[in-house]
């Protein structure tokens, strides 16, 4: 993969962090913020579904309680984050509003990324919003996200976020140009990496904490978080915020920041993942029809193509797709748990809401969710 092939990217994912986003602690930077969402406007113009990863909740709610530092204890950090979290919607809502753009708040805690039903919960929230042409703007739901529950940095949940979408791209904005070979706040001769593997070696010698008191993770998270996005076949850039037309620039294929070349394709990577993310809850067994579908087509899988289902699985768990000889075809996670997909087998969706006294997803396995063996 090379920077010029960010322009066919579908979905972006963008990060941005504490330091930027409040010019070093001093309060919310309104015209940077204003240029930011004006770029995005511009990904959205192209059709290019963007979400946003905002940071910067505690540090404006601690300038906005003209607290003299970031508090430590815990609840004072919830009670920081939930004051300056008002701010950051405002100004995000009234900045994509000049662009006729609607953006929705989405606040996560690792629970609902890690629990499978959660996960896809929050999928299909993101998915129907992207459908909308919404820009969803998420960050960490401080106010509850104790100690153990907590991703504690914004990078490790900007690259689960482009894992759950499955973005194209993810691209960090930071207060340095990129990653250096050393951390340039403490060496001044430290030269900056333009392109690297995500699986080089060298980035775990490089990678240093943050010492601006803003951030949390400094590049550690930031390389953790490019080798998470990896996983799911995201390319991820960290780069400077303060460029001019940085996101822009950035899709269009420019030398900017650094690229993390993610070592699989897309494809083989999204497999892998899905793959390797559970166990096999259950089966559904596939009449000739639905398997050539499946084969061919790279459809979803409907219900109306599914003769039995077998196992106490979920909403959410992974199952295998068998054909009428017990082959396995494919494997996916399922909408419906196993009680409701043996009511709906061998069924239209029209049907589902007279089967279930509920309908949600038309599909039994999203084509998305759903990898061939
Ligand atoms: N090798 C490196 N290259 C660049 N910056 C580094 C490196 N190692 C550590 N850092 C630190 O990481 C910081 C950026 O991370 P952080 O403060 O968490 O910002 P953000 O709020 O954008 O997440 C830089 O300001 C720098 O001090
Ligand atoms: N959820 C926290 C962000 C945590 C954090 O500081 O992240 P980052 O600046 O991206 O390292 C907040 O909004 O303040």
């Amino acid at each position: 993969m090379s920077r010029s092939d960010f322009r066919q990217a579908r979905r972006v994912v963008v990060k941005i962090g504490s330091s930027l986003l409040t010019d070093g602690g001093r309060g919310l930077n309104k015209p940077a913020i204003a240029g930011w969402v004006a770029q995005m406007a511009a990904l959205r113009q192209q059709n290019v579904d963007v979400v946003l990863v905002s940071s910067g909740s505690v540090a404006e709610g601690v300038s906005r309680l003209k607290l003299k530092a970031r508090p430590k204890t815990l609840h004072e950090l919830q009670a920081a984050a939930s004051v300056g979290q008002m701010g950051l919607v405002r100004c995000f809502e009234n900045e994509f509003e000049r662009h006729a753009l609607l953006a929705a708040q989405v606040l996560l805690t690792h629970d609902d990324l890690s629990d499978r039903q959660r996960y896809l919960n929050a999928r299909s929230t993101l998915l129907t919003l992207l459908n909308f042409g919404v820009v969803p703007v998420i960050n960490e739901n401080d106010a509850v996200a104790t100690e153990e529950i907590r991703f504690g940095d914004n990078d490790t949940l900007g690259a689960l976020v482009a894992n759950l979408v499955e973005a194209d791209l993810l691209i960090i904005l930071t207060d340095q140009t990129g990653l250096y070979d050393a951390n340039p706040s403490l060496n001044p001769d430290a030269k900056l990496i333009s392109e690297i593997s995500v699986n080089d070696a060298l980035l775990d010698e490089v990678a240093g904490g943050s010492i601006s008191g803003l951030g949390r993770g400094g590049m550690y998270t930031k390389v953790r978080a490019a080798r998470l996005a990896a996983r799911s076949g995201a390319a991820t850039v960290i780069v400077s915020g303060k460029i001019e037309d940085v996101i822009g620039g950035v899709f269009q294929g420019g030398q900017l920041g650094t690229f993390l070349i993610p070592n699989l394709e897309p494809l083989v990577a999204r497999k892998q993942w899905l793959a390797g993310q559970l166990q096999i809850k259950g089966s559904v067994t596939l009449d000739d029809g639905a398997v050539k579908i499946l084969q061919t087509a790279g459809k979803s899988l409907l219900a109306v193509g599914v003769t039995a289902v077998r196992g106490g699985f979920k909403r959410g768990d992974l199952v295998s797709c068998r054909d009428t000889r017990g082959t396995e075809i494919a494997r996916g996670l399922i909408n419906y748990g196993a009680e409701d997909a043996a009511k709906i087998v061998g069924k239209p969706s029209s049907e589902f809401e007279a089967l279930l006294g509920y309908a949600d997803e038309a599909e039994l396995i999203h084509r998305d969710n759903l990898v061939l063996v």
